[in-house]
C-alpha cells in the first residue's frame, strides 16, 4: 500500500503558495541575469542524456521546496514499494512491476512472495527464438514461403507503445525485410486498408490484447482471421500465421490460437507500460531482438537512477516537480511534448495514454474527490512542424504553455545542413519563448526596417512577445534503442512521482468503462431499424436519425 496524505495540506504546500505570489511577477531575463550558474544549477545529466530545466520559472529556493513537497508526500517510500512489487494499484489489487520486465540485473522481485524474474525471463527467451526464427526465414507460412510482413491487432496500450517505438528505431530495421503494420481502429477501414497491402501467406498476425476481451482487437483479430480462411489459409495453417500476446490464456485458446504460440505476462503489467513485455514482439521482430534487448537496458539504466539517485539529482523527479509547480500553482492546463526528431513522431501520441489514462483521476488515495488539479492534458508534434502550426499560441496566446523540447546531438539521417537547420530552430524556440520581445525592441526593429514612428506605435504592440514562457530541454547524443528505453522510462517515472505527489492511483483506469458498458448496451439496438426509445431524447434522436440516415 501507498501511503497517504492530503495534497494541499502537505506544509510546502503552503509554501509553495507563497511563494508563488513573489515569483509570479519575476521574468526568466531577470533571473538568467541575476544568476550566471543558473544552467549549472538546474540542469542534470544522465549517460547520454542532459536535462536542462533552467529556462523554467524558478529558484533555488522553488526547487528546495518543490523537493521538500516531494519527500513529505513519501515519494522515496512509495518508490521503494513499487520495485519491490508492493501491491501499490490497490482499486486493482495489483503490484505495478514493469521495472521487472527490463530488470537485466535480474535482482529478484518478488510478488506474493515468488520472484517474478524466471517467469518475465522464459517469456523473453521465447520471444528471442520466435523472432529469430521469424527474422532468419526458418519459421515459414502454410506455401513454405518467409513471413514478410508482421500485422500487430491491438489498441491503446497493445498498440500505442510498439507503434511508437518501431517508428522511432526504423533506421535499426534497416538490415531486414520485415515490414510492421498496426491495426487499432475497430472502424472496418483500418483492417481493410492493412489487408490490402499484405498476403496471406507470408503475413504473421500478433493478437495483442492483455485481456483477450477488448472489443476492437476481438473484432478486428476475428476479421483478419475470416480474411486469412477465405484467401488461401486453412484452420490447421492459423498456427503458422497467428499469435497471442496476452494475460488470458483461456481465450487465447477460445480463439484458436496454439498455445504455443502465445507470448504470456501478468496481471502486473499495466496496458501502458507494457512494451517492455510480450506485447513488445513487433517491436523485437522488426529491430531484432539484441536490440529490444538495448531498449529494455536502457529502460533499466533509468529505472536504477530514478530508485537509487537523490531526489535533487533525479531527471524523473525534476521533470514531475516543474509540472506540478505549473500545473498547481501557475494554473496550467496542458503541457506541450516536442519532439525535434521525426522519428518520434508518436511520441507524444504515446504518452497522451501514458500520462492521461494514469494521472486523470479525481479520486483521491483516501476515496475523497480531490480539489487540486491532477494530471495535465497532453499533446504536441514535432518540430519543425509544430512551429508552423500551433506555436503562434504558445508564443503569443493566453495560455501559459510548458513545453518539453526534445532533440538527438547527432541525426540518424545526416543529409547536408538539414540537422544544424533542425537544432538552429530547436535552440531558437526555448531562447524566444523565454526571452520574449518588449515593445520597445520590436520599435527598434521596425524602425531598422525604415518604418514611420505611425506604423511603429500601430504594429509594435503586435510584434511583441511576452516571453517568461517556461521549457524543457531534453538533449540526447543519438536515438539509439538504449537512449530510447531511457526516454520512455523517463516519462514513466515523472508521471509516478506526480501520481504519488498527488495522492492519486496511477494504475487503474476505471473512467474508460462507462463508455465501454454503454457501447455494448447500445450495439444491439443498431442492428435493426426499430426506433429507439431507451435513452435521453439526444441519444435516441442520434440513433434514430442514424438509423434513417442508413436507410435512405
Ligand atoms: O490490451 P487490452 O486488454 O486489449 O486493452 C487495451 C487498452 O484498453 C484499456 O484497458 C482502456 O482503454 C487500456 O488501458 C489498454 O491499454
Amino acid at each position: 500500500m501507498l501511503p497517504t496524505h492530503r495534497f494541499t495540506e502537505l506544509p510546502a504546500y503552503a509554501q509553495l503558495r507563497d511563494h508563488y505570489d513573489v515569483l509570479n511577477s519575476r521574468h526568466l531575463r531577470d533571473l538568467f541575469a541575476e544568476d550566471a550558474d543558473r544552467f549549472k544549477k538546474f540542469t542534470r545529466q544522465f549517460e547520454d542524456i542532459l536535462l536542462d530545466f533552467s529556462k523554467n520559472r524558478i529558484t533555488d529556493e522553488t526547487l528546495t521546496l518543490l523537493l521538500q513537497l516531494a519527500e513529505q508526500a513519501g515519494l522515496s517510500e512509495a518508490i521503494g514499494k513499487m520495485f519491490s512489487g508492493d501491491v501499490i494499484n490497490q482499486t486493482e489489487g495489483r503490484a505495478v512491476l514493469h521495472v521487472a520486465l527490463r530488470n537485466r540485473s535480474n535482482t529478484p522481485i518478488l510478488v506474493d512472495g515468488t520472484d517474478v524474474m524466471p517467469d518475465v525471463n522464459d517469456v523473453l527467451n521465447r520471444m528471442k527464438s520466435f523472432t529469430e526464427r521469424i527474422r532468419s526465414g526458418e519459421w515459414t507460412g502454410y506455401t513454405g514461403a518467409a513471413i514478410t510482413d508482421i500485422v500487430n491487432i491491438g489498441i491503446g496500450g497493445s498498440d500505442l507503445g510498439p507503434v511508437m517505438v518501431t517508428e522511432a528505431l526504423k533506421p535499426y530495421a534497416d538490415d531486414q525485410k520485415l515490414r510492421v503494420h498496426f491495426v487499432s481502429n475497430v472502424d472496418g477501414v483500418h483492417i481493410y486498408e492493412t489487408l490490402q497491402t499484405v498476403r496471406p501467406e507470408t503475413t504473421l498476425f500478433l493478437i495483442a490484447s492483455k485481456t483477450f476481451t477488448t472489443q476492437e482487437t476481438m473484432t478486428n483479430a476475428q476479421t483478419a482471421r475470416q480474411w486469412f480462411l477465405d484467401n488461401g489459409g486453412s484452420e490447421e495453417d492459423i498456427a503458422k500465421h497467428f499469435a497471442a500476446l496476452s494475460t488470458n490464456k483461456s481465450a487465447v485458446e477460445k480463439f484458436g490460437i496454439d498455445p504455443a504460440n502465445m507470448f504470456g505476462f501478468w496481471d502486473w503489467v499495466g496496458g501502458r507500460y507494457s512494451l517492455w513485455s510480450a506485447i513488445g514482439l513487433s517491436i523485437a521482430l522488426y529491430i531484432g531482438f539484441d536490440n529490444f534487448e538495448e531498449l529494455l537496458a536502457g529502460g533499466h539504466a533509468m529505472d536504477e537512477h530514478f530508485r537509487t539517485a537523490p531526489l535533487d539529482e533525479n531527471l524523473p523527479v525534476a521533470l514531475a516537480l516543474v509540472g506540478i509547480w505549473y500545473n498547481n500553482f501557475f494554473g496550467a492546463q496542458t503541457e506541450a511534448i516536442l519532439p525535434y526528431d521525426q522519428y518520434m513522431h508518436r511520441f507524444a501520441a504515446y504518452f497522451q495514454q501514458g500520462d492521461m489514462e494514469s494521472n486523470g483521476k479525481s479520486v483521491d488515495r483516501n476515496g475523497q474527490p480531490v480539489d487540486y488539479q491532477t494530471g495535465p492534458i497532453i499533446w504536441g508534434e514535432p518540430g519543425t512542424n509544430g512551429q508552423h502550426a500551433f506555436y503562434q499560441l504558445i508564443h503569443q496566446g493566453t495560455k501559459l504553455i510548458p513545453c518539453d523540447f526534445l532533440a538527438p546531438a547527432i541525426s540518424q539521417r545526416p543529409i547536408g545542413e538539414h540537422h544544424n537547420i533542425l537544432m538552429a530552430n530547436y535552440f531558437a524556440q526555448t531562447e524566444a519563448l523565454m526571452n520574449g520581445k518588449t515593445e520597445e525592441e520590436a520599435g527598434d526593429e521596425l524602425r531598422k526596417a525604415d518604418k514611420s514612428e505611425e506604423e511603429i506605435q500601430a504594429l509594435a504592440p503586435f510584434k511583441a512577445f511576452s516571453g517568461n514562457r517556461p521549457t524543457n530541454s531534453i538533449l540526447f547524443r543519438k536515438l539509439t534503442p538504449r537512449t530510447l528505453g531511457s526516454l520512455i522510462a523517463l516519462y514513466e517515472h515523472k508521471i509516478f512521482t506526480q501520481g504519488v505527489i498527488w495522492n492519486i492511483f496511477s494504475f487503474d483506469q476505471w473512467g474508460v468503462e462507462l463508455g465501454k458498458q454503454l457501447a455494448s448496451r447500445i450495439l444491439p439496438e443498431l442492428q435493426d431499424d426499430t426506433t429507439v426509445n431507451t435513452h435521453d431524447s439526444s441519444t435516441n434522436g442520434l440513433m434514430n436519425a442514424f438509423k434513417a440516415m442508413r436507410s435512405e
